[in-house]
């Protein structure tokens, strides 16, 4: 069994869960849509999406004293382009209450980064005040994954919808994501490699089509290499948790677009 399949294991548990306690919209009103794919689209230099991570399965404890509204209102003022917002909390430590208490505090695009499987989940992000929903590929058959992709369009919500190879990449393209995520990391196996989006990215060709590379930045030179290849926006989560110097690393990850 990998990770990915504890993960999506422990999912099913959570949205039976939902299903008996959770009532759709019965949270705060949701406010208008920040639009991540209109922010991004049109943006002078590569966007960085910067993650609220607290831990993660391949790196286990990365920082469990972040205050997530302080780091998030830190990461706006530095810059950042949306705010990602890990929400799992058997295997990253977070909890959607994060979600809500960002959303209050700053005001770009917040992604909800979670392994969605029902709609429900959806409805969740949406009234908890997530502009962005996460749909992994690797997670779902793809007459869900498109199922899934059409509730959260119709909730006005944009989707990353995230690959990692080239089978994931076609079926992202069949559904007609506007945003593909392209994850440099394995989820099975969790090794990192950048070169998974410089072979990704270069069979998109839609010019329209937003390009988000995810996972392993650490140094400007990494976000030189993707952007190359029509990438629009990277999600950094490490990098970000651990800094001791938030405005230094937002400078020396911030490259124009080509
Ligand atoms: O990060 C993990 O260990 C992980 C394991 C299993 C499923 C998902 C996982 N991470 C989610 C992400 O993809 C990252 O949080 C995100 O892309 C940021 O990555 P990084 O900048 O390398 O922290």
């Amino acid at each position: 069994m990998t990770i990915l399949d504890e993960i999506l294991a422990e999912k099913v548990k959570e949205v039976a869960q939902l299903k008996h306690s959770y009532h759709p919209a019965s949270r705060a009103s949701v406010s208008a849509k920040r639009s991540l794919y209109d922010r991004f689209i049109q943006a002078e230099t590569v966007s960085i999406i910067a993650e609220i991570k607290r831990a993660s399965p391949s790196k286990g404890v990365i920082n469990t004293a972040v205050n997530p509204p302080e780091q998030a209102q830190e990461y706006a003022e530095n810059g950042a382009g949306a705010i990602s917002i890990l929400t799992d909390r058997p295997f990253f430590q977070g909890t959607m209450l994060d979600l809500e208490a960002v959303r209050g505090k700053v005001e770009v695009p917040i992604l909800n980064k979670d392994f969605i499987i029902d709609e429900i989940q959806i409805d969740r992000a949406k009234d908890y005040g997530a502009d962005v929903i996460l749909l992994i590929a690797a997670a779902l058959p793809k007459k869900r994954l498109d199922a899934l992709y059409q509730y959260a369009k119709a909730k006005d919500l944009d989707v990353l919808l995230e690959v990692h190879n080239e089978e994931e990449l076609k079926t992202a393209k069949s559904v007609g994501a506007e945003i593909i995520g392209i994850n440099n990391r394995d989820l099975k196996t969790f090794e990192v490699d950048i070169g998974v989006t410089e072979h990704l990215a270069s069979q998109i060709k839609n010019p329209e089509t937003l390009i988000i590379s995810e996972s392993g930045f650490r140094h400007r030179a990494d976000v030189e290499r993707v952007r190359q290849h029509g990438v629009k926006g990277i999600l950094v989560g490490e990098t970000m948790m651990r800094s001791g110097n938030l405005a230094q690393t937002f400078s020396d990850l911030r490259v124009p677009q080509l």
